[in-house]
């Protein structure tokens, strides 16, 4: 059996694709692989910011059109970059176990916490998130947008372009960089939904693949998934909300944690929710009521 897997060409979702496939190859050693890169508007304008180039979904929309025009059978993203309204006919079918949900602090020299930082001190970032839930904790900071693929991110640091910038600890471990960091609580800043997790998107249709797909799965991964997504989904918001949640497992028992802060970072609130780890979208659900409770008692809007 052979089937052709739709990726974006860079070498973050090269090595992404190249994990998930691994997955698979384990459990299906006698599967082969045949990929198909997509370019997407977000690849070829990497120096536009999002909104000027089509905003929420961007490399999730080009990416899955690939499946769903009979291109490709599966195809692999960080779900994170999947928009809550997945494009029809596209089901979740598969996460290998879950990477760092966390972000990281890069700085020149030696590592830096946010509280090391010099007064006024530029960080390059163009994610709502990061930079108002960072703002909070230090508002004499200089936020610069800050786009392009991990390596060019590290590049304009290195440049003097910024004094730090913030990137997803998960990537850094995928692409196998060795650079020193400060990994951000969570506390301070709230992870992206599905941060670290991989999702591999097939046809509901597709009765030859999703038993291969499921029995690759990591079920802890796919349950933090599950929980995350139905978050995103109750909760609302565009893509430049800044919005963070991040959901574990421990002792038996599925938490989710969530903020979510006004864009200047002035006002910020928090729920921490526990749960059935068999009922995962159910407590993504009440975590995003309850967010929504306490940010409309606070002035903040969702
Ligand atoms: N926004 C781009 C993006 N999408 C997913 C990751 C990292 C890998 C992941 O979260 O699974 C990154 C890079 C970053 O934010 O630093």
């Amino acid at each position: 059996m052979k089937i052709r897997v739709a990726t974006r060409g860079s070498k973050l979702s090269l090595a992404q694709t190249q994990l998930a496939l691994n997955e698979i190859r384990k459990r299906h050693p006698e599967v082969e692989f045949e990929l198909v890169i997509v370019k997407t508007r977000g690849d070829i304008h990497q120096d536009k910011p999002f909104t000027m180039i089509g905003g929420k979904g961007l490399f999730e929309k080009e990416v899955n059109l690939a499946v769903l025009e009979g291109r490709a059978d599966i195809a692999v993203h960080s779900l994170k970059d999947v928009p809550s309204e997945v494009s029809p006919g596209l089901v979740l079918a598969m996460t290998p176990p879950r990477a760092s949900p966390f972000d990281v602090l890069v700085t020149r020299g030696s590592p830096k916490t946010i509280w090391d930082l010099p007064a006024g001190a530029v960080v390059g970032s163009s994610s709502a998130r990061r930079v108002a839930m960072l703002k909070r904790v230090r508002s004499d900071l200089v936020f610069k947008p800050l786009r392009g693929n991990v390596d060019t991110r590290l590049r304009k640091l290195q440049q003097g372009m910024y004094d730090a910038i913030i990137l997803a600890e998960a990537g850094l471990q995928r692409l196998g960089l060795d650079i020193e960091y400060w990994r951000i609580p969570p506390d301070v800043l709230p992870p992206a939904p599905g941060q670290g997790i991989l999702g591999v998107y097939t046809l509901y249709s597709r009765g030859d693949i999703l038993p291969l797909l499921e029995d690759a799965t990591d079920e802890e991964a796919m349950t933090m998934a599950r929980a995350e997504r139905a978050f995103l989904a109750y909760a609302g918001g565009g893509c430049h909300t800044p919005l963070g949640a991040y959901a574990w497992i421990e002792k038996g028992i599925l938490y989710i944690h969530a903020a979510v802060a006004s864009p200047d970072g002035s006002k910020r609130v928090d729920v921490t929710v526990e749960g059935d780890p068999e009922r995962p979208a159910q407590l993504g659900i009440d975590a995003a009521l309850e967010l929504r409770a306490k940010a409309a008692s606070a002035g903040i809007t969702l």
